[in-house]
């Protein structure tokens, strides 16, 4: 199993003690002209697993791509550990345990093997980098058959197995997940979730936005649903779970509820 190692040669902050995993507060972000993150916020606890869910367009993935760092915000603050990173570039907050598996970003013409050597560059140890890459190669067989193939012959499923194979090599302190079940067949998702859900017990905090919100509950603690850019309700899945009338409201939109956790 691998060990969790982080901030390797830095010169990062540890992480506040008691923050959040992932905070991400009053975030507004424009495409151009056209504004679609409303003063956006969420929280991460330490090992806690988060769903954001939401109808079409509303600006789940938008605000992922703002925690992974691929979008900078016009306002707003992201804090990993209770560290504010918004203006921090993707590697920084890599080193600071940040996990993505948001866009698909694989070098496409490296191979399978040498896009997770990259991903392990953060580890400054390279016997270790180069077991953890084994590692990462160990839970998925089919990557493993392929580990000399350019990502880009990978089919859909394949490459977001290498996304979160990438996950497995940073040992995420927190992991951002955009949608893996779009497109896969469902015993490939079922995979996946099976993975996702073993990072988290083993102490990985996960933020998830999932278009089935059947899958997303099935994992999650909690769900924050979003409306036209803004948070609208955060609820347990538990209660849910319980309420199904009121969960498909959420996802037809057109609440008005207040955030009540
Ligand atoms: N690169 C882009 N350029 C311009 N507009 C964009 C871009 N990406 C997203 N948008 C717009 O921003 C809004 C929010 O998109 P986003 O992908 O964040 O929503 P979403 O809630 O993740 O949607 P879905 O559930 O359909 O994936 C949408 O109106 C979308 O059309």
């Amino acid at each position: 199993m691998i060990s969790r190692r982080r901030d390797a040669g830095l010169g990062i902050l540890a992480p506040r003690a008691g923050a959040p995993a992932l905070s991400v507060e009053g975030i507004q972000c424009s495409y151009g002209q056209v504004q679609v993150l409303f003063d956006a916020g969420l929280v991460v606890e330490e090992g806690e697993m988060v769903a954001l869910l939401g109808p079409n367009g509303v600006g789940k993935s938008t605000t992922l791509k703002v925690v992974a760092g691929l979008l900078r915000p016009d306002a707003g603050v992201v804090r990993l550990g209770g560290v504010d990173v918004t203006s921090a570039p993707t590697r920084e907050r890599i080193a600071r345990g940040l996990g993505q598996v948001v866009g698909q970003a694989t070098f496409s013409s490296l191979t399978v093997t040498e896009n997770l050597r990259m991903h392990a560059y953060t580890i400054e140890d390279r016997v270790w980098a180069q077991e953890a890459v084994d590692a990462a190669l160990a839970v998925f067989p089919r990557l493993y058959a392929r580990r000399d193939q350019p990502a880009s012959t990978l089919s859909g499923g394949e490459r977001q197995m290498l996304a979160l194979a990438k996950a497995i090599v940073q040992d995420p302190r927190v992991l951002v997940v955009d949608e893996f079940s779009l497109g896969l067949a469902p015993v490939v998702v079922g995979g996946l979730i099976e993975l996702v859900r073993r990072l988290n017990e083993r102490g990985t905090a996960v933020l998830l936005v999932e278009q089935s919100v059947n899958v997303a509950l099935s994992l999650v603690d909690r769900a924050y649903f979003m409306e036209k850019g803004e948070i609208v309700a955060c609820e347990s899945a538990g209660d849910l779970a319980a309420d199904p009338d009121r969960v498909r409201d959420l996802m037809l939109g057109g609440h008005t509820t207040a955030v009540t956790a």
